[in-house]
């Protein structure tokens, strides 16, 4: 199975992009793991909230698959432990999925049609986070989860 997570625009710090990097590194000792950043979209500031999720959304759709199972990360969306997404991402894998997608939205979120093709939303925090920070945190707690799964000791419950 690839895991993906899909994110619009460049981070703005480089120290950011530097952490997401070890956590990305690291994952590829457990999974295929790609992050696709669709590039920030132009003259973004002729266009309304709602015109420029559904352009950030019609991107977004393009590049799926109809196999694809597509996971929203949205504040509104389940709430996990670091222990109970680990046996979540177990789940997925041994349903023989081809590729799992997680997907974080613009600075407004996501459009209606990118809601109606997820198959699942999940939650880091009630709190909302900026785009970028979600990336980190997101990108830790996919390690964390595969080093719960191999029962290595960066865990501490
Ligand atoms: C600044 S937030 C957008 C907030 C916007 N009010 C909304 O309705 O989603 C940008 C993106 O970061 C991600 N995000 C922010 N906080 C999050 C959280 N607590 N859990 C999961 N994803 C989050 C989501 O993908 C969201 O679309």
């Amino acid at each position: 199975m690839t895991i993906k997570l899909v994110c619009i625009g460049k981070t703005d710090k480089k120290e950011l992009d530097t952490l997401i990097k070890i956590y990305k590194d690291r994952l590829q000792h457990y999974i295929k793991f790609e992050l696709e950043i669709i590039p920030d979209l132009k003259k973004v500031k002729n266009l309304d909230e709602n015109q420029q999720k559904t352009k950030e959304g019609e991107l977004i759709l393009s590049g799926l698959q109809n196999s694809d199972f597509v996971i929203l990360l949205d504040e509104n969306g389940k709430q996990f432990s670091s222990e109970s997404f680990s046996e979540y991402i177990q789940k997925r894998m041994n349903t023989g999925l081809k590729r799992l997608i997680f997907v974080i939205g613009g600075p407004y979120g996501f459009s209606e049609e990118l809601y109606n093709r997820a198959d699942s939303k999940i939650s880091l925090s009630k709190m909302t986070f900026s785009h970028q920070m979600v990336r980190l945190f997101f990108t830790e707690q996919l390690y964390r989860a595969f080093t719960i799964l191999k029962n290595e000791p960066y865990h501490h419950r």
